[in-house]
């Protein structure tokens, strides 16, 4: 039998960014419970870029089982990690520094081969191989949940739109010493690992993201590396973004909830579907 396709892409628009900070402390601290209630352990892929501080929600809530976090990187300048444009560092700034996660489980690049891009990347996927050697000895490891952010050009973690780090099949983790923008050397998880994690977030805000995400949402076909991030089953893709960016999108915004599993994915996209064709046709009247 062929595998299921994809679940549709969820998406949640917020009046302002407060509020999407708000729901996004709260999606990922369900997403945390549910991981440790099924695996005993909640594993997190962070991004650079304007996420850090949209994580800001999460520093003091409670009831939060936070030595059962383990976080790693999506991509990562090579950079040192107290440099300004490290992705840890970002987050160590907005988050880490304010929440009790053992350091031991906050797993950044070794610094010892930022000379060497490719020992770099090759040690960072040796990492993830030791972490999920012991729970999913799959082909490519499956992270409870992913935050990534949208690019000026639809790249997502270091996988930049026509460039060859995102035909990757076989490697987790990849370099690259051309990156079109911001710092040019670093390292990135490939798409196999995004399309394999049980739940993919992308949180976007402000009207210089809103042409970009009508684009990748509306127009998918495009292949934008955003509009690619689809895991598959039994994993799910959601969009957090402002008003501001979700201004000229069409594609229908769902009312904030909790979703556990594709068929419910399915059931509010085809509902919000089903209301916008209404509204339309009221509209139209
Ligand atoms: O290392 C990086 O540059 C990031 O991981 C990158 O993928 C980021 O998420 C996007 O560029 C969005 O950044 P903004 O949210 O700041 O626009």
């Amino acid at each position: 039998m062929p595998p299921p396709p994809p679940a549709p892409p969820v998406f949640y628009s917020f009046p302002d960014n407060q509020k999407l900070v708000d729901s996004l402390a709260n999606f990922v601290i369900k997403a945390q419970r549910d991981a440790v209630d099924k695996r005993g352990k909640f594993t997190i892929a962070l991004s650079g870029g304007s996420l850090a501080a949209n994580l800001r929600g999460l520093a003091g809530q409670e009831n939060v089982q936070w030595d059962k976090w383990e976080i790693f990187f999506c991509d990562e300048r090579a950079v040192p990690l107290d440099s300004e444009d490290s992705n840890y560092h970002s987050n160590y700034v907005s988050f880490l520094q304010h929440v009790p996660i053992p350091p031991n489980q906050i797993h950044t690049i070794n610094p010892a081969y930022l000379d060497d891009l490719e020992e770099l990347a090759d040690d960072y996927e040796k990492q993830l191989v030791g972490h999920f050697a012991a729970s999913n000895a799959a082909r490519y490891p499956t992270f409870d949940l992913m935050l990534l952010g949208m690019g000026k050009e639809g790249e997502t973690c270091s996988l930049f739109a026509g460039h060859e780090v995102l035909s990757e099949r076989d490697a987790w983790v990849t370099s690259l010493d051309d990156a079109p923008n911001g710092p040019k050397r670093r390292i990135t998880m490939t798409i196999p690992v995004l399309t394999h994690c049980y739940r993919a977030v992308f949180v976007v805000s402000g009207s210089e993201k809103a042409e970009l995400l009508h684009t990748v949402l509306d127009e998918p076909e495009t292949g934008l590396p955003c509009s690619r991030v689809r895991p598959a089953a039994p994993g799910l893709v959601f969009w957090f973004a402002d008003a501001d960016a979700a201004a000229l999108t069409k594609y229908p915004p769902t009312q904030f909830r909790w979703i556990d599993n594709q068929k419910e994915a399915e059931e509010v996209v085809a509902a919000a579907k089903e209301r916008a064709a209404r509204r339309a046709a009221q509209e139209a009247e």
